[in-house]
């Protein structure tokens, strides 16, 4: 494994906001500091396809989060439908199985659409920890075990990547080669972690391999979001990724 200096690792600003305006308002306070931003469910519903085409038509780089979780047939119709938006990145839960993944991947490969749909498999939530595993049922195995396991579906569909926390990044990374890895739950060192159960720093995330990370709350409730997406930017800095 070589390492190389870090400067080309994205983050997403999760617009997890009521409405365009919202939206908006926060982009105007992050001005040129952000490039790169997720929309999730909250926005898209409010506002359907029509904020997202605003987001790619200011030039940013649109991660839509819709975690997508159907029927194959359901799922790769709503891959049909998101491929015409622009954006760059489109989640689909590895749980939804590796049918499901494999016809989500046919249709984005198949989807006529200006640059490619990246597809991420979404494999426990960030927000998932060991009880909440047990309340699922998944008692055999260690999380990362589960993880690794549904990471596979992603890899042999063929997706971009997946989106796992950052203490899954290095185990995934090294079992599938060709898996990019989104990762969020990324806090600083001394700040609470909310609803987040597997948190890692910016830093330590990167340094076990993410290529690209979300970060909500931290920059888009902070008194100054642009300096808190600038502090995040500067704590990728003094890191390595492992390539
Ligand atoms: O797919 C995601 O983006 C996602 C997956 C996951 O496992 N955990 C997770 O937190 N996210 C998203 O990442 C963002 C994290 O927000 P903060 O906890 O506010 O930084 C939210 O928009 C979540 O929807």
């Amino acid at each position: 494994m070589s390492e190389q200096h870090v400067v080309d690792v994205p983050i997403y600003v999760a617009l997890d906001v009521e409405n365009r305006r919202r939206a908006f308002e926060l982009l105007e306070k992050l001005g040129d500091a952000c490039r790169c931003v997720k929309v999730g469910l909250e926005l898209y519903l409010a506002e359907g396809p029509a904020i997202v085409e605003a987001l790619v038509a200011r030039g940013l780089s649109v991660f839509l989060d819709l975690k997508l979780f159907d029927i194959p047939n359901t799922v790769a119709g709503a891959v049909r439908s998101v491929a015409s938006l622009g954006v760059d990145l489109l989640t689909i839960h590895t749980l939804g199985g590796a049918a499901m993944l494999e016809a989500a991947a046919v249709a984005a490969a198949g989807a006529r659409s200006a640059k490619p749909l990246r597809l991420l498999g979404v494999t426990l939530l960030t927000s998932v920890d060991d009880t909440g595993l047990r309340q699922m049922g998944l008692v055999d195995e260690p999380l990362s075990s589960h993880v690794l396991r549904l990471a596979g579906f992603a890899r042999d569909a063929s997706f971009h990547g997946v989106v796992c926390s950052g203490h899954e990044a290095a185990l995934i990374k090294a079992r599938y080669t060709s898996l990019a890895a989104l990762v969020p739950g990324i806090r600083l060192s001394d700040e609470t972690a909310d609803d987040q159960a597997r948190v890692a720093t910016p830093a330590f995330a990167v340094a076990q391999g993410a290529d690209y990370l979300v970060v909500g709350r931290p920059i888009t409730r902070a008194p100054d979001p642009r300096q808190a997406l600038l502090l995040f930017q500067q704590a990728l800095k003094g890191g390595t990724k492992h390539a």
